[in-house]
C-alpha cells in the first residue's frame, strides 16, 4: 500500500518517522518545490507547509509525481498537531477525522458566517471512508469527529464558542486537513486526517502548550495505525 503522509513541518515528519523504526534510513526524494521522506514499506512523508494553501499545493505536488511515475497513492493522511476543544478532546489525545471541515471559507455577513458552498461555490467539507475512520479508532483509541481546517488559529473564548455553535461535533481545529483533503480529492484518493492535541482550543495561553506530549502521542498512534491502514486495505475500502 502507498501511503502519503502530509504534515506541515519537519519536527512533525519527524515525529511520524519515530513510528517506522528499522534497519534502512528513510531515502530523499527531491520534486519541484517539496522533498520526499520515503520509508521502506511504501510510506512517503511530506512536511507540506503550515496553511491549507501550502499543504494543497505541496501534496498536489507528490500526488501528481507520483502518478505521472505509474505509481499512484493509495491514501493520504494528514497528520499534525492541533488544537482540542475541551472537555472532548484533552491535551496529549487523537483526534481522528470523520469529517474535514474548512471552517471559515466563506463570507462574513450582518447575519454571521455564510460558507461558500451557500455562495454557490466548491465544497467545504471531506468524509475520509467510514470504514477506515472505524479501524483507526479501534486501532489508536483516538476519538472520531470533525476536525476543522482555520486560516486563522483560534485565540479568544468567544471565537472557540462560535466555531462549537457552528460545528457541533468539531473535536479539534489545525490548519491543513482541508488543504490536503482537497489535493487529494483532484487526484480520487481517499483521504484521513490525524492530530494529537497541543493545546485548548480557546484564550491564547503559550505556557498551556504540550507540544513535546502531542508528537509523542502522534508517534505512538503512527505505531499502530499503520498495521491497522493494512487491514483496512485487504478488508475493507468500500466505504
Ligand atoms: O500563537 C499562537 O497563539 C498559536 C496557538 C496555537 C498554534 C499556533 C501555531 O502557529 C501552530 C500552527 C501549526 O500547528 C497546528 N496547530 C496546533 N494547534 C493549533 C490550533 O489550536 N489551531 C490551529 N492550528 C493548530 C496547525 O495545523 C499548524 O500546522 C500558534
Amino acid at each position: 500500500m502507498r501511503v502519503l503522509v502530509a504534515t506541515a513541518v519537519p519536527v512533525e515528519r519527524d515525529a511520524v518517522a519515530r513510528a517506522f523504526p528499522g534497519p534502512v534510513p528513510a531515502r530523499e526524494v527531491p520534486l519541484p518545490g517539496v522533498v520526499l521522506q520515503r520509508l521502506p514499506g511504501g510510506y512517503d512523508l511530506l512536511a507540506a507547509g503550515v496553511g491549507p494553501a501550502l499543504a494543497a499545493a505541496s501534496t498536489a505536488t507528490a500526488l501528481t509525481a507520483a502518478a505521472l511515475d505509474g505509481a499512484p497513492y493509495d491514501l493520504v493522511v494528514s497528520a499534525g498537531i492541533g488544537g482540542g476543544f475541551l472537555p472532548d478532546a484533552p491535551l496529549g489525545s487523537l483526534v481522528v477525522a470523520d469529517e474535514i471541515t474548512a471552517a471559515d471559507l466563506g463570507a462574513d455577513t450582518p447575519d454571521g458566517f455564510v460558507p461558500v458552498t451557500e455562495l454557490g461555490f466548491g465544497t467545504v467539507i471531506h468524509r475520509p471512508p467510514e470504514s477506515l475512520v472505524r479501524e483507526v479508532v479501534s486501532a489508536t483509541g483516538a476519538r472520531a469527529g470533525t476536525v476543522l481546517t482555520v486560516s486563522t488559529v483560534t485565540g479568544t473564548a468567544a471565537r472557540a464558542t462560535a466555531l462549537r455553535a457552528r460545528h457541533p461535533r468539531a473535536l479539534a481545529e489545525a490548519m491543513e486537513g482541508f488543504g490536503v483533503a482537497e489535493a487529494a480529492a483532484v487526484h480520487g484518493v481517499p483521504v484521513l486526517e490525524l492530530r494529537a492535541v497541543s493545546n485548548p482550543v480557546g484564550p491564547r495561553d503559550r505556557a498551556a502548550w504540550r507540544i513535546g506530549d502531542a508528537l509523542s502521542a502522534l508517534t505512538a498512534g503512527f505505531g499502530k495505525l499503520a498495521p491497522a491502514l493494512e487491514s483496512w486495505k485487504t478488508h475493507d475500502r468500500t466505504h
